[in-house]
């Protein structure tokens, strides 16, 4: 592996992540059009930390997801894992893969029905560790003892668990290879309510515990405010406000933030009085709009907005893209 010190670096830095995906045009000899799933992505996430990805279904928030645990290579754009570069670097992506695990939204559909609880855990050890058969197993009940499952479970199909507890056996299986980061993605979003609180707890203990650092997507904001240290709010492929979580749940600046934030109950009240409806659908990111391309659904929009695409840029405390965040800072709401 690369001779770097990676304790010295941030678990992930982004710079510029891009990914186009070519999607064919009906028509003999059109050219495919290209899909601009993630436009440009720069993030810095350290050990133990929290990094939430919120916005609508299709901004990009899967797809980012996908780079991060290098299932797919960016467009364009730079990733380094703890200091090492893993764009193009195939010598060292077996380790800097290990050191990346990804829990996905469905506990239904991502556990193997057929096999037990104890394969499932001890399958990514198979694979990249020389543990023999008992030491795969003690690491196995290691884990489950530390998510809460007990070792009379470990003989068990995933049908004879509830929804909480295969999500509580998909977050051992991510952490079984000790990654220093979990993408969660949408972990909570199939649970019943009452099971998302204690699948949040355990995460969060968990993250105390092993100093995990999370990359947490989700659209519910309730959620994130509550797991999140950072957060980067992401429209159409590109992120819009991204900084602490306090600076941004305390006073939104961008008018997208603003709205999905009056759009979830119990997260901030004074937002829901101004009452700053998202009206109009997300637009496609085959045919996105000129300007900013927020501008068609913004309460606050002006001339501008309509032809100068806005660049992000720091104004009060985090990084917004928006031609009219200076006003905002005064507005009432
Ligand atoms: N392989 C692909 N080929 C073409 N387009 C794709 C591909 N993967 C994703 N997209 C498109 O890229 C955009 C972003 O998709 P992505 O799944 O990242 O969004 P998302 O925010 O995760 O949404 P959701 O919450 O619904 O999963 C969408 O318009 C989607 O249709």
């Amino acid at each position: 592996m690369t001779d770097v010190d990676t304790t010295q670096y941030p678990v992930i830095k982004a710079e510029n992540l891009k990914k186009y995906y070519p999607v064919s045009q009906e028509g003999f000899l059109k050219k495919p059009l290209s899909l601009k799933a993630l436009d440009g992505a720069s993030f810095t996430l350290n050990k133990g930390k929290t990094l939430a990805v919120v916005g609508e279904s299709g901004c990009g928030k899967s797809t980012l997801a996908r780079l991060i645990t290098m299932i797919e290579s960016p467009t364009e754009g730079n990733l380094h894992i703890g200091g090492i570069n893993a764009v193009g670097n195939k010598k060292d992506k077996k380790i800097l893969r290990r050191k990346v695990q990804i829990v996905f939204q469905d506990p239904y559909g991502s556990l193997n029905p057929r096999k037990k609880v104890g394969t499932i855990l001890e399958e990514p050890l198979k694979i990249n560790t020389d543990l023999n058969a008992s030491q795969m197993r003690e690491k196995a009940l290691h884990i489950m003892d530390k998510v809460g499952l007990s070792k009379e479970q470990y003989n068990r199909y995933p049908h004879m668990f509830s929804g909480g507890q295969r999500q509580r056996i998909a977050v051992a299986r991510a952490l079984m290879l000790n990654p220093d980061i979990v993408v969660a993605d949408e972990p909570v979003s199939a649970l019943d309510v009452s099971v998302q609180a204690q699948t949040l707890n355990l995460l969060m203990d968990l993250q105390d515990e092993m100093n995990l650092a999370y990359l947490f997507i989700s659209h519910d904001l309730s959620v994130v405010r509550l797991i999140s240290d950072d957060i980067m709010v992401m429209y159409l492929g590109r992120p819009v406000e991204q900084g602490d979580k306090n600076v941004i749940f305390e006073k939104p600046l961008h008018p997208y933030t603003m709205a999905l934030l009056a759009a979830t109950p119990h997260v901030d009240v004074k937002s829901r009085q101004k009452r700053i409806r998202l009206s109009g659908e997300l637009p496609s990111p085959l045919n996105p709009p000129p300007g900013c391309t927020f501008h068609r659904r913004c309460a606050y929009m002006t001339d501008i907005c309509k032809h100068k695409p806005p660049h992000l840029r720091e104004v009060a405390n985090r990084m917004i893209s928006c031609h009219n965040a200076e006003k905002l800072i005064n507005n009432s709401h």
